[in-house]
């Protein structure tokens, strides 16, 4: 089963990207929300408005039904009153004391019996002296005691009783009574009792209804209940005046109608009226469900006025608003040609002002897009123009250090198009011993931002090695910044010459061995080696013996050949740690760094052998050198190379004149 959680997500989600995502849904939407919201409000209204008429008319109503019933009420007290007194009249006009005589007297106004339930004849000691219909045990009932018979005997005059239970027939009773008077006299009372229960003068008053709910009750001023639709509440109290407080103020002698509670709760409009001639009180009740019947009938209807308009007014509003919306989907579709290129302006005729005005700003603001477009075009024809026609080397990487622009110049130099940075590395090229060097410099460059400046090796296509200068620095525009250019120059001829220069300034250039400078700049080295740690070194200077006859009958260019033989001799029997020299003419010194005595005097030995084999030939001669050699090694006074170099010379100047192809040991011979 689906989350239903995730199918409301699912719902609002496409809701939002299909419905709510065009301006004709959300006004369509919008639209008929506005509508409903207006509907609703005029309901609202109307309902106030009809709450506050169905109030009005129904209290003037309810008032006016309470008036009728309560005239009613005293209409039937008084024909009763005036039959009773008729009756009194006659009754005392004759011997009504005498036996069977007031009976008599009530079988002939039978026609009474049409307003009440009994007649009675009392006598003005309070006994019964007739009644009708007889009752057993009503006639001689002494009546001295009830409220009626003392109260008309008092005031004489005719009374509406309180309700009581009869004697003779236990029912709740009322009795109209009228007093029998002789020129003023008091004799007795005629009295016709009327039934609360189940009596007529009562029974039409409950079955009163206003409306299908609406009621009429009836209760003394005592309050008590003598009159209600429910038969179980007569002779019942009135409710307390904490939960009927306008009920009280009725039994108080109030009129008037006010909104209450019936005994179910229910809210309910009430209109009380006085009947004065009998002490009670008629009360009117219309339930409030029964009140606003026809306003809540009347909200319904209206509420599906509503319904019904929204809905026959939605596709309504649809089509409208899709009508009225076509220029902008117009509009929409000519700015979509603009942008891809098919259409260079839009071209919209619309009564629609507002519409007109943005195609208007927007062709304005195309046509300056256009200028701005072709002014940057011209200007970075010219840029390219300028970047292709420099012979430096130029470049242009991103912040993240790629290469994203050479110049022709650059890519006639090193043989690489652009594609060669975007698919390798931008250092898959350099020399393999500058790489650490140039690596570290570069990540440095792009993370402060300094500068970058540095000759380094770097192979070109074509398999040369190339010296590069290479510059980078950061462009910035005003505070970011965007990107890093480069100018590359090649400095191979001018290294080559500086390293040719150098190697001149310190070899002989006919041997290619060091030359004296060479020579003693590397004897400086040893020496302070041999101060500092102690480092012991050799030095073997020799001159050669019999040279100058080679070049007397050879030629310079035969002595030459042998300079150059010795030194290929020289330079095959020495370490290539060791240094040799060709001090001047025919004078040699070979330097021994980190070698012993020992192993020097073996070289020295060994080279000895070596020249004294090497020859050169001339017109059917050969010729033959050999060497007188002084040999040296530092020693705890040196203090300069000069002393050291003096020692060796000295050795094998005394070499030389004890008979040449010798070898002298300074260092021996001072020891
Ligand atoms: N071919 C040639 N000869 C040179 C060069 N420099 C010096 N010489 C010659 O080397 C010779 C050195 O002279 P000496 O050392 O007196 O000649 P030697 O015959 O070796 O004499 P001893 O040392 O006494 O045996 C001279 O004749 C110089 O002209 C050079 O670059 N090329």
């Amino acid at each position: 089963m689906i989350d239903s959680r995730l199918m409301i997500r699912l719902i609002s989600k496409t809701l939002r990207r299909r419905v709510l995502n065009s301006l004709h849904s959300r006004l369509v939407i919008g639209t008929s929300v506005g509508w409903l919201l207006l509907i609703m409000a005029i309901i609202l209204v109307a309902v106030r408005s009809g709450d506050q008429l169905a109030g009005q008319t129904n209290r003037a109503h309810l008032e006016y039904e309470a008036e009728l019933i309560a005239r009613h009420i005293e209409e039937a007290v008084e024909v009763r009153t005036d039959a009773l007194q008729r009756l009194a009249e006659r009754v005392s006009q004759a011997p009504y004391q005498a036996p069977g005589v007031a009976e008599t007297l009530l079988q002939e106004n039978d026609g009474l019996m049409a307003f009440f339930d009994a007649l009675v004849v009392i006598s003005a000691d309070g006994e019964v002296l007739a009644d009708r219909p007889a009752l057993p045990g009503r006639r001689g009932l002494d009546v001295t005691e009830r409220e009626y018979f003392r109260h008309i005997q008092h005031v004489r005059r005719p009374y509406v009783s309180e309700p009581f239970t009869g004697a003779a027939s236990d029912l709740p009773l009322v009795m109209i009574g009228v007093p029998i008077l002789d020129e003023g006299r008091f004799l007795g009372m005629v009295g016709g009792v009327v039934s609360v229960e189940d009596g007529s003068f009562f029974a039409g008053l409950r079955r009163i209804r206003i409306g299908h709910s609406g009621f009429a009750a009836l209760a003394t001023a005592s309050g008590l209940v003598l009159s209600h639709p429910n038969q179980e509440l007569i002779m019942q109290p009135v409710p307390s005046a904490a939960t009927h407080p306008e009920l009280d103020l009725a039994l108080s002698g109030w009129q008037g109608a006010a909104e209450g509670r019936l005994l179910d709760g229910t809210r309910a409009l009430h209109a009380y009226r006085q009947v004065w001639s009998a002490n009670w009180v008629v009360g009117v009740y219309l339930p409030r469900t029964q009140m606003m019947g026809p306003v809540e009938a009347f909200l319904r209807q209206q509420q599906w006025v509503g319904v019904i308009t929204v809905l026959l007014m939605l596709p309504l509003l649809w089509l409208g608003l899709k009508l009225l919306l076509r220029p902008l989907h117009r509009l929409e579709r000519q700015i979509a040609r603009v942008a891809q290129g098919t259409a260079r302006r839009v071209d919209l005729r619309t009564g629609m002002r507002e519409l007109q005005q943005v195609a208007d700003t927007f062709n304005s603001l195309e046509r300056q897009r256009e200028q701005a477009k072709s002014m940057l075009q011209d200007r970075q024809a010219f840029l390219d123009a300028v970047l292709d026609s420099s012979p430096t080397g130029l470049f242009i990487c991103n912040l993240g250090g790629q290469i994203v622009y050479m110049n022709p110049a650059l890519k006639a130099l090193t043989g690489h198009d652009l594609t060669v940075y975007r698919d390798g590395d931008i250092f898959d090229y350099l020399h393999v011993d500058e790489l650490n060097d140039v690596q570290d410099l570069w990540r440095h460059t792009l993370e402060s931002g300094r500068p970058f400046s540095r000759q380094m090796r770097y192979h070109a296509a074509n398999g040369q090695t190339l010296w590069l200068e290479v510059k980078v620095s950061r462009v910035d525009d005003g505070e970011a910044p965007l990107g890093y250019v480069g100018t590359v120059k090649d400095i191979t001829d001018s290294r080559q010459r500086e390293a040719l220069q150098r190697w001149e300034a310190e070899h002989d250039p006919l041997t290619g061995l060091l030359n004296r400078r060479g020579f003693e700049r590397r004897l400086e080295d040893a020496l302070a080696d041999w101060k500092k740690a102690g480092t012991p070194s050799a030095l073997l200077m020799f001159d050669l013996d019999h040279f100058k006859p080679i070049n007397d009958q050879g030629g310079h260019a035969l002595g030459d050949e042998m300079l150059r033989r010795i030194a290929q001799v020289l330079a095959w029997e020495v370490r290539n740690s060791d240094h040799v020299a060709r001090q001047g003419g025919d004078e040699f010194a070979v330097l021994l760094p980190s070698c012993s005595l020992k192993q020097a005097q073996r070289l020295a030995e060994q080279l000895r052998q070596a020249i004294s084999e090497i020859y050169v030939e001339h017109e059917d001669s050969t010729y033959h050198v050999t060497m007188s050699m002084g040999l040296t090694a530092f020693i705890e006074s040196d203090e300069d190379i000069e002393t050291v170099l003096a020692r060796a010379d000295e050795a094998s100047y005394r070499a030389k004149a004890a008979g040449r192809n010798r070898i002298v040991d300074a260092v021996e011979r001072s020891g």
